[in-house]
């Protein structure tokens, strides 16, 4: 019903709330003087709290179609290494929007329902969710995680590192729309049979003149190497805290790929290569935790099987979360 980036414009001066998501999103780098773009959410929490809010009420009233009167029960993906104060804040927000109840379901957790994992049966199941803001890896077991690691390293990082490398191999500067429109157009983990080139647009660094400059496939994933290999090794990481048992059920099953970040030319190729299990990319990698986010709503709500799914209150302080 709405897929919509977490991106907000507002009016500096009288702090009016101008455009939320795709609109929002297409102002980033382009506003005049009186307007800002801002991403109330940075690497997967609230880093501004008044407009998270101020979001949330939009997309409600949005899906909805009405403003007032109407209080729903509100599901929320958290990446699973926040600290309780980010958890508190993310309830807080929702609830301040208009929710009813909020539950929050840790996005591993969810991007494994949503990709159709078995998650409550006693079957180790591995789900490596790369976002915007947080790569989450985790193994799940009847209904919760027996091993999990989250780093703030993303989508978001793997633009920042192609604005890096035009700026130094290019001296040109270009923007992270740019960047993430390269990384989507040509970016890739591993060796492609047949390389790509684009062109990308930007401020020439020495003249301060716009300049456009080709840029291939194969200096793009030199310049990604550095976030793509520190997703890697999260999972083998991950790999190495998973109890044997479960580690056979992942060698038979095969580690699944969601998020966005799934997309990315050979990424499953070279985790395969790197960890030697088998590793599929989840069917619609993009809707998977929104997926799962939704049928967990509805387990709530007819008290089927997926109840066992562990939430993250009855977890904080239990388990033990490596991240950056
Ligand atoms: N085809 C693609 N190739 C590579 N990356 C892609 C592709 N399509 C989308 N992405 C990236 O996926 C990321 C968004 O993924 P997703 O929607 O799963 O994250 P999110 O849920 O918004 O973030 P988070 O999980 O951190 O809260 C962005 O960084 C985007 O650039």
């Amino acid at each position: 019903m709405l897929r919509e980036p977490s991106v907000v414009a507002i009016n500096r001066h009288t702090n009016e709330v101008l455009h939320v998501g795709e609109e929002a999103k297409r102002m980033i780098g382009r506003t005049p003087g009186s307007v800002i773009a801002i991403r109330p959410l940075k690497d997967g929490v609230i880093a501004d709290f008044d407009q998270t809010e101020r979001m949330l009420r939009y997309f409600i009233e949005k899906v909805h179609r009405r403003k007032n009167f109407f209080h729903p029960v509100v599901v929320v993906g958290i990446p699973s290494g926040i600290t309780e104060v980010e958890h508190r804040a993310v309830k807080e927000a929702t609830k301040k929007a208009g929710a009813k109840e909020v539950y929050l379901i840790e996005e591993p957790m969810a991007a494994a329902i949503g990709a159709g994992l078995p998650v409550s049966e006693p079957i180790g199941s591995m789900i490596v969710d790369i976002g915007g803001g947080t790569s989450e890896v985790a193994v799940i077991t009847f209904g919760a995680f027996a091993a999990a690691r989250s780093i703030r390293v993303a989508g978001d990082e793997i633009d920042e590192a192609i604005v890096n490398y035009v700026r130094q191999v290019f001296n040109l500067y270009i923007g992270d729309r740019t960047a993430e429109e390269c990384k989507i157009a040509i970016g890739s983990a591993y060796k492609l049979e047949q390389e790509l080139t684009m062109e990308v647009r930007g401020r020439d660094l020495v003249t301060g003149l716009p300049r456009s400059a080709t840029i291939s496939s194969v200096e793009v994933r030199e310049a990604i190497a550095e976030p793509i290999n520190a997703i890697v090794e999260t999972v083998k990481e991950t790999l190495e805290d998973t109890p044997p048992e479960l580690a056979a059920d992942i060698m038979d099953h095969g580690i699944v790929l969601a998020g966005g970040g799934a997309l990315l030319r050979g990424l499953d190729k070279l985790i395969s290569r790197e960890t030697g299990m088998p590793v599929h990319i989840a069917p619609d990698p993009l809707s998977c935790v929104v997926l799962g986010t939704g049928k967990y709503l509805e387990s709530i709500q007819s008290n089927s099987n997926l109840r066992n799914v562990q939430l993250t209150e009855m977890r904080l302080g239990g388990a033990a979360y490596s991240g950056r």
